[in-house]
């Protein structure tokens, strides 16, 4: 379970804070691939950031005994001056990699940058950088992957290979996703989250949850 206890989120603006969360206290329950329903600015990538850790509440907390992924084709946390070997060794050290050498062969295999794996990051292009981040990421096991429009990472081929290690996944951990394209909800979730004016409501059933939010 994932407990989001007294979450309150502003940013402050010239208008004052804005509120995207007011003490919110909330459970998002193990053992489904939940796609997080939402206008624009109804607050998703907020979530996202704070269930990830790269973000604080202003108040309250996110309570778990989970291991939870990164958004998987985030690629901040990559370093440019260093090389995509380097970046991943890097990030398997951060996140208690036990096995270093076998890690770096699986991103290495998954990420397909052939000799560029060895070149600064700063060389890659875009889609090369995407392709290192979600192989760094799909190559732990994470009990929890957020997933934030990543199948649109990389060329065609790449999509592809992206979808399959998502469903992959799917049968030992869990998916929390983001994504306007509700056909690439339905692929991959379970149930829903509905996010509307800084509230959250769980829908084990997905096809209830797109009527209700269609009808928002
Ligand atoms: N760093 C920031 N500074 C100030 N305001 C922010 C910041 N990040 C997000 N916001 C504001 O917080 C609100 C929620 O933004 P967020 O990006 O979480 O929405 P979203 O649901 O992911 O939207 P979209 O579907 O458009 O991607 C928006 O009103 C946005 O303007």
């Amino acid at each position: 379970m994932i407990k989001l206890q007294n979450l309150t989120k502003y940013y402050p603006s010239d208008l004052g804070p804005q509120f995207i969360f007011q003490n919110i206290n909330f459970d998002i329950p193990d053992g489904h691939n939940i796609g997080i329903l939402g206008s624009n600015g109804a607050g998703k990538s907020t979530l996202f950031r704070i269930l990830a850790g790269s973000e604080y509440p202003n108040k309250g907390k996110v309570v778990t005994d989970k291991a939870i992924s990164w958004p998987v084709a985030l690629s901040t946390g990559i370093h440019p001056q260093m090389t995509g070997r380097e970046n991943t060794r890097f990030i398997g050290r951060v996140n208690g990699v036990e096995n270093l050498d076998e890690y770096e062969e699986k991103v290495k295999k998954f990420a397909e940058l052939g000799i560029k794996y060895d070149l600064p990051v700063k060389n890659y292009s875009s889609g090369m950088k995407s392709r290192l981040a979600f192989g760094c990421c799909i190559a732990i096991d994470f009990d929890v992957y957020l997933i934030d429009e990543a199948t649109s990472v990389g060329d065609q081929k790449f999509r592809t290979k992206a979808r399959q290690a998502l469903l992959a996944k799917r049968k030992t951990a869990s998916l929390i996703m983001v994504s306007h394209d509700l056909k690439e909800i339905e692929e991959f979730c379970d149930s829903a989250i509905i996010l509307h004016q800084g509230e959250l409501t769980f829908y084990p059933d997905l096809q209830q949850a797109l009527s209700i939010y269609k009808s928002l």
